[in-house]
C-alpha cells in the first residue's frame, strides 16, 4: 500500500515511491570519478558556471571575482540565474544555466536559501541531483595564525551527496503522522565509498573510516557499513574503520589528532552536521570550503548557507567560498593560481584582527579583507 500512495513533498511531489528508488539506482549506476575534461577556450581562457546565490553570496562572490581578476586567473565567469522553476510539478533548475554548467563542466556556486517546512524544494540539493554529484567533498584545517581550542585540526568528511535523509520523500501517513523516507541504494554507497577509497589513495592517507549509526537503522547504515567492506577489498593499501557517528563527535572534539590520517565518509544527513561541528573547531563556518564531485561536472561551494542574520551587512566573510574556488582550480589542474589566492588569504587572516572579519573575532569588512588579500597576492 505504501508505494502506491503518492508522495506529498516537493522534490517527490506525485510520484510512487518505487519510481523514485529504481530512477535513484539508474542515476547512481556508474562508479568512476573522473578528472576535469574541460578546455580552455581559443581565448586561452576557461569558462566556469557562476552561480553568486542567496543572502552573503552576492557579497562573498564579489569577493572572489575581484581577488581573481586581480590574481589574472584564466577563467572567464559565466554568471547563471538558478531562480527555481516547476516542470512536471517538480522543482528545477532554469535550462540556461543547466547548459552552462554541462558546457564548462565546473561552476562555482554561493550559498542558496531553502524556505523552512515548505516551498520549493532545496536548490542546492536539486543542483547535486541534476548533475549527479555523488561525493562531497569536506576538508576542514586550522588556519595557521588563528588561534582557536585546537591547532591540528585536519579532517577530510566524504558526504554521500545524492540520497539518504536528503531524498525529499515524505508524505503524510494519516493526520498528525509523516513519514520521511532515508533511501539508500548499493550503487549509491559503492561510488561514494569508492571515491573515498581513491581520495585516501590520492592523498595519501592510511584509512577510510565509515560513520554510522547502523546499530539503530541496521537496513540503511548496514548497507553503507556492508557495502563499504565489500568496497575495501579493492584496496589492500587502505585500512577500513568504522565507527558510531555520536562517538565520532565527542572524538572529534575531544581530540582531533586521531583524525589526521583518516579519510571519513558517511551518509548524507550526518556528513551535513559533522562538517560544520569541524567547521567551528577551526574558526566557524566562514572557513569551510567544500566541492560536490561527479562522474563529469563538479560544482564547488562553501559549507555554510545564506547566513540571513549579516547579508547585506559587508561583513561577510568570502574565505569559505574562495577555498572552495581554491579547491576548484586544483580541480583544474591551475595549481599556481590555486596556490597563490591560498597564501594570501591565509596570509591576511594571520595578519590581524584589524583585517579580518567579524566572525574571527576581527574588526573588517568583506571590502576591506578582500583588499587585503589581494595585497598579498
Ligand atoms: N549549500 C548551501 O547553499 C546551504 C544553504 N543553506 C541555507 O542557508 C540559509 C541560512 O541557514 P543557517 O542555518 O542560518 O546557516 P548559515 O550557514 O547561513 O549561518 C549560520 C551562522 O554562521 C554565520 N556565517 C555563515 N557563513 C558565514 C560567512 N561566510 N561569514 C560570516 N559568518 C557566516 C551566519 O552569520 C550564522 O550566524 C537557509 O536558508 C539554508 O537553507 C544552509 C546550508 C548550506
Ligand atoms: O539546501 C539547503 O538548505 C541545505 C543544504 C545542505 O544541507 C548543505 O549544503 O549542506
Amino acid at each position: 500500500m505504501l508505494l502506491s500512495r503518492p508522495l506529498a513533498r516537493s522534490g517527490a511531489l506525485a510520484r510512487p515511491l518505487r519510481s523514485v528508488s529504481i530512477q535513484t539506482v539508474r542515476r547512481n549506476a556508474s562508479t568512476q570519478v573522473a578528472e576535469f575534461k574541460g578546455a580552455k577556450n581559443a581565448d586561452g581562457k576557461y569558462r566556469v558556471t557562476m552561480i553568486e546565490g542567496d543572502g552573503i553570496g552576492v557579497e562573498i562572490s564579489a569577493a572572489v571575482k575581484d581577488i581573481y581578476a586581480a590574481a589574472k586567473v584564466p577563467i572567464i565567469w559565466e554568471p547563471v540565474d538558478v531562480t527555481p522553476i516547476l516542470k512536471d510539478g517538480r522543482t528545477a533548475i532554469p535550462d540556461a544555466a543547466i547548459e552552462s554548467v554541462k558546457r564548462n563542466l565546473v561552476a562555482l556556486k554561493g550559498p542558496l536559501a531553502t524556505p523552512i517546512g515548505k516551498g520549493h524544494v532545496s536548490l542546492n540539493l536539486t543542483l547535486r541531483r541534476t548533475f549527479n554529484l555523488f561525493a562531497n567533498l569536506r576538508p576542514c584545517r586550522s588556519v595557521v595564525g588563528y588561534k582557536t581550542p585546537y591547532d591540528n585540526v585536519d579532517t577530510v568528511l566524504i558526504r554521500e551527496n545524492t540520497e539518504g535523509e536528503y531524498s525529499g520523500i515524505e508524505h503524510v501517513v494519516v493526520d498528525g503522522v509523516v513519514q520521511s523516507i532515508k533511501l539508500i541504494t548499493r550503487p549509491a554507497c559503492e561510488r561514494v565509498i569508492r571515491y573515498a577509497f581513491q581520495h585516501a589513495r590520492a592523498t595519501g592517507k592510511p584509512k577510510v573510516l565509515v560513520v554510522h549509526k547502523a546499530t539503530i537503522m541496521k537496513m540503511s547504515d548496514g548497507l553503507f557499513l556492508s557495502t563499504a567492506k565489500e568496497i575495501a577489498k579493492e584496496y589492500p593499501d587502505i585500512e577500513l574503520g568504522a565507527e558510531l557517528l555520536d562517538n565520532t563527535c565527542l572524538k572529534i572534539v575531544t581530540d582531533p589528532e586521531p583524525y589526521k590520517p583518516v579519510v571519513m565518509v558517511m551518509p548524507n544527513l550526518y556528513g551535513d552536521i559533522l562538517s560544520d561541528m569541524c567547521s567551528g573547531l577551526i574558526g566557524g563556518l566562514g572557513l569551510t570550503p567544500s566541492g560536490n564531485m561527479g562522474d563529469e561536472v563538479s560544482i564547488f561551494e562553501a559549507v555554510h548557507g545564506s547566513a540571513p542574520d549579516i547579508a547585506g551587512k559587508g561583513l561577510a566573510n568570502p574565505t569559505a567560498l574562495l577555498l572552495s574556488s581554491v579547491m576548484m582550480l586544483r580541480h583544474m589542474k591551475l595549481n599556481e593560481y590555486a596556490d597563490k589566492i591560498e597564501n594570501a588569504v591565509l596570509k591576511t587572516i594571520a595578519s590581524g584582527p584589524e583585517n579580518i572579519t567579524r566572525d574571527l573575532k576581527g574588526t573588517a569588512g568583506t571590502k576591506h579583507f578582500t583588499e587585503q588579500i589581494i595585497k598579498r597576492l
